[in-house]
């Protein structure tokens, strides 16, 4: 069996404004993340995971922030476009852990909904997913909430 493992990251602004969407859920908050598309910093850090153990480069690469095309864009729209590069190469999802660090909202009660949301999109089981939630224990940008990050690990598979 063949394996390929990849790494992602990503981080945005929090302003007014703006809905907050994580793993293509949007969640109530007073804040939403800043950005040319949808801004789901969750989804993005997958994205570039994926195409990271693909050695396919990011996900700037393939729509990129100067393209009006992807204005406003759905992530979860983008990231079935990288799953089917995934699928045509032969390749498989063994695992995806992230993480995403936010000083706020609670993410406990939506990590559910948002791992369904992610298993739908990449047609995979969602024991197969994993989201870890945690604070910055108040340092730095996110600490001060002025942006959330995230972190992705994806294992691939082929037979
Ligand atoms: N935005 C967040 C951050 C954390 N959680 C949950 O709280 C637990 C404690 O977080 P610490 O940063 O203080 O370690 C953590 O295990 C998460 O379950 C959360 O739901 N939303
Ligand atoms: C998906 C894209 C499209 O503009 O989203 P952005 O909201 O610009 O977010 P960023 O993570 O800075 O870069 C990825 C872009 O390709």
């Amino acid at each position: 069996m063949n394996i390929r493992i990849g790494n992602g990251y990503d981080i945005h602004k929090l302003v007014t404004g703006r809905p907050l969407i994580l793993g293509g859920i949007e969640i109530p908050h007073s804040l939403g993340l800043l950005g040319h598309s949808d801004a789901d910093v969750l989804t993005h850090a997958i994205m570039d995971a994926l195409l990271g153990a693909l050695g396919m480069g990011d996900i700037g690469h393939y729509f990129p922030p100067s393209d009006p095309k992807w204005k406003g864009a759905n992530s979860m729209r983008l990231m079935e476009q990288v799953a089917e590069m995934i699928v045509s190469q032969g390749w498989k999802i063994g695992n995806i852990d992230s993480t995403v660090i936010a000083e706020r909202p609670k993410l406990k009660p939506h990590l559910k909904s948002m791992r369904d949301s992610l298993a739908q999109t990449l047609k995979v089981d969602i024991d197969r997913i994993s989201i870890k939630a945690t604070t910055n224990e108040e340092l730095g940008p996110v600490g001060r909430e002025e942006g959330i990050c995230a972190y992705a690990v994806v294992l691939l598979v082929k037979d």
